[in-house]
């Protein structure tokens, strides 16, 4: 199946855009950023195969939407583009059927997605960056499959259009410190830790987020895995 092909192609280049990140240091802060899938992408179901992509590549999808823009509320998260030749057609087809918001997170996340995205140009993209998303989903310059929040600031602006109700939950850097440095959590998660880099198991996300559960239930009495 095509799709199945273009996602195994990709499959590489998300490898090496993770290792990138993880090997980041200055550049390497947490981000939130606002991608949004265009309706032709989500009408013809490639949308499930670029959330693969994005999570692949080390982001996450933390929330997503299926909704049809008004021709207002496409104009008002367009307005900067408001003066250009193309904005008329880009309005039209913001509007021709449901797009598909996305609340992406991760290391980097504004510059890491839009890297994924490839340039504006599906055509140019196909030349130059043959395995982002445009290059393999985009069809023309105003049908190029996705979008991505530009910069901090426009990031802050689109993730709250579309998710305001999780920008009024978004935790301060300093409020997320003070939380994780609390008694309890300290002792649970160098406890948990420890078991896990005992344990060395295969996924230790998951195993980790089990283990928490195990140790809330019984209240600090779990037996650590023997060496
Ligand atoms: N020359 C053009 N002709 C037709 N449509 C265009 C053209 N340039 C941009 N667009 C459309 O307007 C959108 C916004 O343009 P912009 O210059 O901000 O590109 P971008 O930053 O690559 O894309 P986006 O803002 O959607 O992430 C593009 O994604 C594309 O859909």
């Amino acid at each position: 199946m095509r799709f199945c092909h273009e996602v195994d192609q990709t499959l590489q280049f998300c490898r090496n855009e993770r290792k990138r990140q993880t090997s980041m240091s200055d550049d390497n802060a947490w981000q939130f950023t606002l991608g949004m899938i265009k309706p032709h992408a989500v009408a013809s179901g490639a949308w499930s195969y670029i959330i693969d992509i994005i999570e692949k590549s080390g982001l996450h999808v933390i929330s997503r939407q299926e909704l049809t823009l008004s021709d207002d509320r496409a104009r008002h998260f367009y307005e900067e583009h408001a003066d250009k030749p193309f904005f008329i057609n880009l309005v039209s087809m913001m509007t021709e059927g449901p797009v598909m918001p996305l609340l992406i997170t991760g290391p980097n996340a504004i510059q890491a997605y839009r890297r994924l995205m490839g340039p504006t140009s599906p055509e140019g993209a196909r030349m130059t960056h043959p395995d982002s998303i445009r290059a393999i989903y985009g069809v023309d310059k105003t049908r190029n499959a996705v979008h991505g929040s530009d910069s901090a600031e426009s990031a802050a602006r689109e993730v709250r259009f579309f998710f305001p109700e999780f920008v009024q939950k978004i935790p301060t850097a300093d409020e997320l410190a003070e939380y994780a440095a609390s008694e309890n959590m300290q002792e649970a998660l160098t406890k948990g830790l420890v078991a896990m880099t005992k344990a060395a198991p295969a996924d230790p996300v998951a195993w980790l987020g089990e283990w928490l559960i195990s140790y809330s239930r019984r209240n600090c009495t779990v037996e650590e895995p023997e060496e």
